[in-house]
């Protein structure tokens, strides 16, 4: 079987995107992702993405496979990825500027904007302890700064979930955490049952962010946009930034806004088109 790909970035977090319109399961299996993933024997990325048909009213439906074969409810960087890719694959025949895209965490919106990035209306974040899913606390009660025991340390974390969950730890100095020892840590405690993303974030000032990330399978990544976008209502659920936010990663910087006005979460960035191949 020869499958025809294009390999596109936001903010250096890679996916594999694969045209699968023409049906709801995806073309590739789990075990297939994790090979093509795979930076050494594969292609190298850190997730796969599928362009399927639209469902309830929708344009299009996103599904992603990590680059460890599980499969996330949504990513951000990706779904970026992907309102490009689906430009390209449309081509002048494209009848409107913005995307209705079905995912696991609901109908989010991409917009394109002027200048050649993204805007995404990314929803509501969700932060009952039930929600994220977390047992650190009553289900329907929130994580807010609450201690947790990793590697002999306490951390103080902030959980949101933005369809998918999120772990958020304040630091001093983000550059002396070792993310390759306790990211996984994080990710397997078993107060997250369905594991999670991880992302420690120093402060600059109220309107400036410096985030590090592990990702639930996929480990370190150069940008996490979920995980931005839940940083910046920790932040703001622990009086630490402003509603609206520059969050700099490793692979550049998002733009993050929490609406006051309805609630809802907007994210600004890049997403790039590297090559592609055929496999
Ligand atoms: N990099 C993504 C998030 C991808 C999914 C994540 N690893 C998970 O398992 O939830 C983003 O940009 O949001």
């Amino acid at each position: 079987m020869t499958i025809e790909f294009t390999k596109y970035h936001g903010l250096g977090n890679d996916f594999i995107l694969i045209d699968n319109r023409c049906d709801l399961t995806p073309l590739i299996t789990p075990e297939m992702a994790i090979r093509m993933c795979d930076r050494h024997f594969g292609i190298g990325a850190d997730g796969v993405i599928f362009a399927l048909p639209g469902q309830k009213g929708t344009d299009y439906t996103m599904r992603i496979f990590n680059s460890d074969g599980s499969e996330p409810e949504m990513c951000g960087n990706g779904i970026r990825c992907l309102a490009a890719f689906l430009t390209e694959l449309e081509g002048i025949s494209r009848s409107k500027d913005y995307y209705l895209i079905h995912t696991l965490a609901g109908v989010i919106r991409p917009q394109l904007t002027d200048d050649g990035q993204v805007r995404v209306d990314m929803g509501s974040p969700r932060l009952l302890a039930q929600e994220i899913p977390t047992t650190l606390a009553p289900g329907n009660s929130k994580v807010i700064n609450l201690p947790l025991e990793i590697g002999n340390q306490t951390w103080h974390i902030t959980c949101v979930s933005m369809g998918n969950p999120h772990c958020i730890t304040f630091v001093e100095d983000v550059a002396s955490i070792p993310l390759e020892i306790i990211g996984p840590e994080f990710e397997h405690h078993p107060v997250f049952p369905q594991r999670t993303n991880t992302e420690f974030i120093q402060v600059v000032n109220p309107h400036h962010l410096k985030m590090r990330v592990w990702e639930r399978g996929a480990g370190i990544t150069l940008a996490c946009g979920t995980g931005a976008c839940a940083s910046l209502v920790a932040g703001v659920l622990n009086n630490l930034c402003d509603r609206m936010a520059i969050i700099e990663l490793p692979g550049g910087n998002l733009e993050i806004e929490w609406s006051e006005t309805d609630q809802r979460i907007y994210m600004t960035g890049p997403a790039e088109r590297v090559f592609t191949g055929k496999m």
